[in-house]
């Protein structure tokens, strides 16, 4: 019963899955020699340095915030300093006279401390809130420069976590914890300096219970580090996971899964709780430790202070000022414990920012790229090879070329490669060999923006953006007017639809398009093409059966949006195909045949052997 009730909180020695690239934070129980501690800490230090990085940028108000720490901290070594020299003229029989302007003067001390302690919070907070606003920033920009392939191997709520939970950490952490770590320090220091300075035996007797702290710390934070470290992480798999497993919600129940994906989801949290209990129980460990320490330091300084005085050696006041010293230095030392931690927390946030800050953007556009400028439509792909990874081909020496204006057809069994052709037209994917030119302009030396603000794509699976369909269809040209919106809408088809609607063009669609169908969002779709009216166009035929009278609007709609664009379609329709000026067919990564239908018929070659295949299932 008792080992059921203790195994969620049994503490296992986590697994060491250090993060691609980073390192842990250096307190060292990880495995790997010294070389390895020796690169964690460069890591940690090297993490340190890039936030400073951001933080120097303002080093005035950064300067300031340092001044009022010393003030501050100047201030708390000076009241009881005050206290004590006042008893020791007290007892010494020469108090009296002056006791008003002894208790202005330590009050005004008291007041000042705690006017300087709020400015360096304030001016602090304000530093720490634009340095993750700028970092905040520099990560979005970044995750919008990263190339598809990046994203095709990571899981967007992962991401989305290390933009909330690990910026959070470290703007809690230069909120408060950074500023006080190093106002802790300055206060152990200065303390240090003025017990020397009163008797500097009566220090050393006090200092006795120091390395028990130390090593007491030393032993909570090696273990805590490791853990707040792997908690981050955990949240970071939950979150990819809530993401995945929310997004394909309608896949989840289709297939009847929500057992199981809760279950999954039941490991990850009791994950959390594992590291997260294990954390924080080890580190609330620090508080009752310093708090029995220094007791214990108390005890010393009552007994051999008790002794020394007797001796002669110090004054009463001396060892009231020892007092609220021991006091004062060993709640920098549990204040260092407790930030620590917290610092430890954020490194391990900041690294996991830094680390898709460090991710190859998408290639720069070559040193000189060109604007495409306005695109007449003529692509032709000479003597094209790709591969997704190295060693597997996925397309093999395609050459083809389409006149502006021209509709290509891109066919072929799945997995042929018909959507690879196309990324590497849109330079989602750059090619291993092979040159690709729009109007006789190799497109790997143009700049990429002016290529992609040259085509449309009319995908399957169109996304929607949370907003008015107004909005939507704008953004294909953000400058459109109101009346340039509805034409292009009225040309998709899409306006009948639209206005039928309550709102109308005003109507908010809810994240991707809820609320509305599936074929009137690839009419939304094909109005926001219209409206960006680029030279060439790429479509995705939709493989979904639409209803007969949807799916005469979307090929009128398309018809439109294809009159005089040099469009690429992977079709699936016997209609497009047909109607095709050309029509690619691929196999295994190779241009099998091109043509006109005709020419292919006549061929009698794979080309033939699909239509007849299909004519027969339709
Ligand atoms: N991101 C990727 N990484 C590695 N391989 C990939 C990637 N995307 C596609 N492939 C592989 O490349 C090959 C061609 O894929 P592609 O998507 O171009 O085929 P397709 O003809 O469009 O297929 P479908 O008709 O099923 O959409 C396939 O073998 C596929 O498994």
């Amino acid at each position: 019963m008792w080992e059921a009730l203790r195994e969620p909180f049994r503490y296992r020695k986590p697994k060491m899955e250090l993060p691609k690239g980073g390192g842990a934070i250096g307190l060292g129980v990880q495995p790997g020699g010294k070389a390895k501690k020796a690169q964690k800490a460069k890591d940690w230090r090297a993490t340190l340095r890039r936030v400073w990085q951001y933080l120097a940028r303002r080093k005035g108000r950064l300067g300031l915030v340092l001044f009022m720490v010393l003030l501050s901290s100047g201030l708390a070594l000076l009241g009881p300093y005050m206290i004590g020299r006042a008893i020791d003229r007290y007892l010494g029989g020469s108090g009296g006279a002056d006791w008003t302007l002894f208790l202005t003067g330590l009050a005004a001390v008291y007041v000042l401390g705690s006017v300087a302690g709020w400015l360096q919070n304030v001016w602090m907070i304000g530093i720490a809130q634009e340095t993750v606003y700028r970092m905040r920033m520099d990560l979005f920009a970044q995750l919008h420069r990263l190339p598809i392939p990046f994203y095709v191997k990571r899981q967007r709520g992962e991401l989305m976590s290390r933009m909330t939970n690990d910026m959070d950490n470290v703007s809690s952490t230069l909120n408060s914890s950074a500023i006080q770590l190093f106002s802790s320090a300055l206060m152990l220091t200065g303390t240090v300096v003025v017990m020397l300075l009163l008797s500097p035996l009566l220090t050393l007797l006090t200092f006795l219970v120091v390395p028990l702290m130390m090593i007491g710390m030393r032993w909570i934070t090696r273990r805590t580090g490791v853990l707040f470290k792997e908690r981050q992480r955990n949240l970071g798999d939950i979150n990819g996971y809530i993401e995945e497993t929310l997004s394909g919600q309608r896949l989840v129940k289709a297939f009847s899964q929500e057992e199981r994906v809760i279950r999954e989801f039941g490991e990850r949290n009791g994950r959390i709780r594992h590291s997260g209990f294990w954390a924080q129980s080890i580190s609330g460990f620090i508080p009752k430790v310093m708090n029995s320490l220094n007791n214990l330091s108390f005890a010393i300084i009552a007994g051999a202070g008790g002794l020394l005085a007797i001796g002669g050696h110090v004054t009463v006041g001396v060892i009231v000022v020892f007092v609220e010293y021991a006091r004062q230095f060993t709640r920098p030392l549990n204040d260092l414990a407790n930030q620590w931690n917290t610092l430890l927390s954020a490194i391990a946030g900041a690294e996991r920012v830094f680390e898709i800050m460090d991710e190859d953007p998408e290639t720069k556009d070559e040193e000189g790229a060109k604007d495409l400028g306005t695109a007449k439509g003529a692509v032709a792909f000479s003597g094209v090879s790709f591969s997704y990874n190295a060693g597997e081909q996925t397309l093999r020496d395609i050459s083809f070329s389409a006149r502006p204006g021209e509709t290509i057809a891109i066919i072929g069994p799945t997995g042929a490669g018909k959507t690879s052709l196309i990324q590497l037209l849109s330079r989602f994917y750059e090619p291993d060999s092979g040159r690709i030119t729009v109007d006789g302009q190799d497109i790997s030396e143009v700049r990429r923006e002016s290529l992609r603000s040259q085509m449309a794509f009319v995908l399957q699976d169109s996304f929607l953006f949370e907003g008015t369909i107004r909005e939507n269809i704008r953004y294909g040209k953000l400058d459109a007017t109101d009346e340039q919106v509805e034409a292009a809408a009225k040309l998709a088809n899409a306006h009948s639809f639209i206005v039928r609607l309550p709102g109308g063009y005003d109507k908010v669609l809810q994240g991707d398009g809820g609320g509305i169908s599936q074929g009137q969002k690839q009419l939304l779709a094909i109005a926001r093409a219209i409206l960006a009216d680029p030279a060439i166009l790429v479509l995705d035929e939709a493989t979904s059966s639409i209803d007969t009278v949807t799916e005469i609007k979307i090929q009128e709609g398309l018809q439109r949006l294809m009159e005089g664009r040099t469009s690429f379609v992977i079709a699936h329709r016997l209609n497009t195909i047909r109607r095709a000026d050309r029509i690619l067919v691929l196999k295994d990564g190779r241009l099998a045949e091109s043509g006109s239908h005709e020419e292919l018929l006549e061929k009698r070659g794979l080309y033939s052997d699909l239509y007849h295949g299909y004519a027969q299932l339709h």
